[in-house]
């Protein structure tokens, strides 16, 4: 996501949806397998990356460093070998997302010394980096913070250390497998995060040479090695990106067919979710295809860390939600404020309310006053609003482009940098859909 603009989409809606598309390559490994393969010295070679705005950051991120690489149809090559660069200033019109605080894991391995751009991404509460830094701290690692940069020094080997995680997090269980997978000796990382592109990264860095052991589904112990080698490792599709497509074709009554070669197991928490909602989805030749089975039925739904039902599903699922027959409630443990894009979504006619209570079992939230629950009405007809709906994240905005298909009207959604940050050639697949959707300038 480099810079900021004031484009917006226009899609008209109405109408059934249906066509054949690619699936993009996973948002939420790529950049983490590329910096990766930073933690070597050696060529690696990365296939299925996708040509979206988070991987634009990571090649700036790179070329910042002194890292060589090509990219080219989804293939990255990156030679590692001349990092010559361990203070990295930000620049403000780039989103740096999480990726800063991952490179100091991989950098801190080849320097005393590192300062890297502090972190944003999707805004839904505070996003706090506390793990990271106790993580750092537990290795010998000290860690300051001015207004743009966190700073860390190391001062004598890092050695392995036990580590568990108070919430098992996708970006601490990455950071501290990049320190423990070149410390000396043997680190035991608990409460880890086991999200299918975590799976995927720790069997990439296993293929790297990395001594990695499951002991348990949140378990591991990490044998530290002097060096890692280059690896050639293709990233899995990625498996929001598909829940968008099913939501897509649930809603508008349309069937699409996503080519994808792998892992669709990787979906089977949505696939769960989505079969009782109503949706249907069938293995075909090349990939999965997504249609809408019966009428769409209300449900109650918790996110969770995987294989619990992942937060990033959740904007998508409310906007079916409002298409199903009966109210159905959302609860969401993982992020403080990530309900926002209910509110816009009512200027669509989408029927809410959010509340503080949790709904269901209680969560990490609970009696804090945070509004990370809500219920939602079914059997809603959407209509265009009459203003530019600016995105405020990555699936907030999926969700408005999905809801302005299924509205009578002409729809415009903003910040569409925020959407193509996650998802790539968005406009040219949404066409492939029969969709009368244009890039206003
Ligand atoms: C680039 C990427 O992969 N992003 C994903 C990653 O984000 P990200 O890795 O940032 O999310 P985490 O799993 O870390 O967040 C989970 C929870 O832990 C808390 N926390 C996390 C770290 C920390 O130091 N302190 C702290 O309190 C967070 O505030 C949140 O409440 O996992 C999220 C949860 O599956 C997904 O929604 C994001 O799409
Ligand atoms: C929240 C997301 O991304 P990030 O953590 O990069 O902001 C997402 O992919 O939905």
């Amino acid at each position: 996501m480099v810079g900021f603009c004031v484009d917006f989409y226009q899609v008209r809606g109405g109408y059934n949806f249906s066509g054949q598309i690619k699936c993009g390559g996973a948002k939420n490994l790529s950049t983490k397998a590329i910096i990766a393969t930073l933690l070597s010295d050696e060529i690696s070679i990365l296939d299925n990356i996708p040509n979206i705005g988070d991987v634009e950051v990571t090649k700036v991120l790179l070329k910042k460093i002194g890292v060589y690489f090509e990219f080219e149809n989804g293939k990255m090559t990156i030679s590692p070998n001349q990092i010559n660069n361990f203070t990295i200033k930000p620049e403000h019109n780039i989103l740096y997302g999480r990726l800063p605080i991952l490179l100091l894991a991989v950098l801190i391995h080849k320097n005393d010394s590192v300062s890297v751009p502090k972190l944003d991404g999707c805004k839904f509460g505070p996003r706090s980096t506390d793990f990271h830094f106790d993580i750092l701290r537990k290795f010998g690692i000290s860690i300051q913070e001015n207004e743009d940069n966190y700073i860390a020094k190391k001062t004598k080997k890092i050695t392995g250390q036990n580590i568990s995680l108070p919430f098992p997090s996708v970006g601490a269980t990455e950071f501290a497998l990049f320190i423990s997978v070149l410390a000396e000796g043997i680190s035991v990382l608990e409460n880890i995060a086991a999200e299918p592109e975590i799976m995927c990264l720790i069997a990439m860095l296993q293929q790297m040479g990395a001594k990695i052991h499951w002991i348990s589904h949140n378990k591991i112990v990490v044998e530290g090695v002097k060096k890692l080698h280059g690896v050639n490792y293709r990233i899995i599709n990625d498996r929001i990106e598909m829940a968008s497509w099913a939501v897509l074709a649930a809603c508008s009554d349309g069937v699409i067919d996503i080519e994808t070669v792998d892992h669709i197991e990787w979906l089977s928490t949505f696939l769960g979710v989505f079969q009782r909602m109503g949706g249907g989805f069938k293995r075909i030749d090349n990939g999965i295809r997504f249609f809408k089975k019966g009428e769409l039925k209300s449900i109650s739904i918790e996110t969770g860390p995987y294989p619990a039902f992942s937060t990033d599903y959740q904007p998508m699922i409310t906007l079916m939600m409002s298409q199903a027959n009966g109210i159905s409630s959302i609860h969401e443990t993982l992020f403080e404020d990530r309900l926002s894009h209910l509110q816009n979504l009512k200027k669509f006619g989408v029927k809410s309310e959010i509340i503080t209570k949790c709904i269901g079992s209680s969560c990490q939230f609970s009696n804090q006053n945070y509004y990370h629950s809500a219920f939602i009405c079914g059997n809603t007809k959407l209509e265009s609003p009459n203003q530019i709906i600016k995105s405020e994240n990555l699936r907030s905005g999926i969700t408005y482009l999905i809801a302005g298909c299924i509205s009578k009207g002409i729809s415009k959604i903003g910040n569409t940098n925020l959407i193509t940050r996650g998802y790539e050639n968005i406009l040219e697949k949404f066409k492939l859909l029969n969709v009368d959707i244009n890039l206003i300038k």
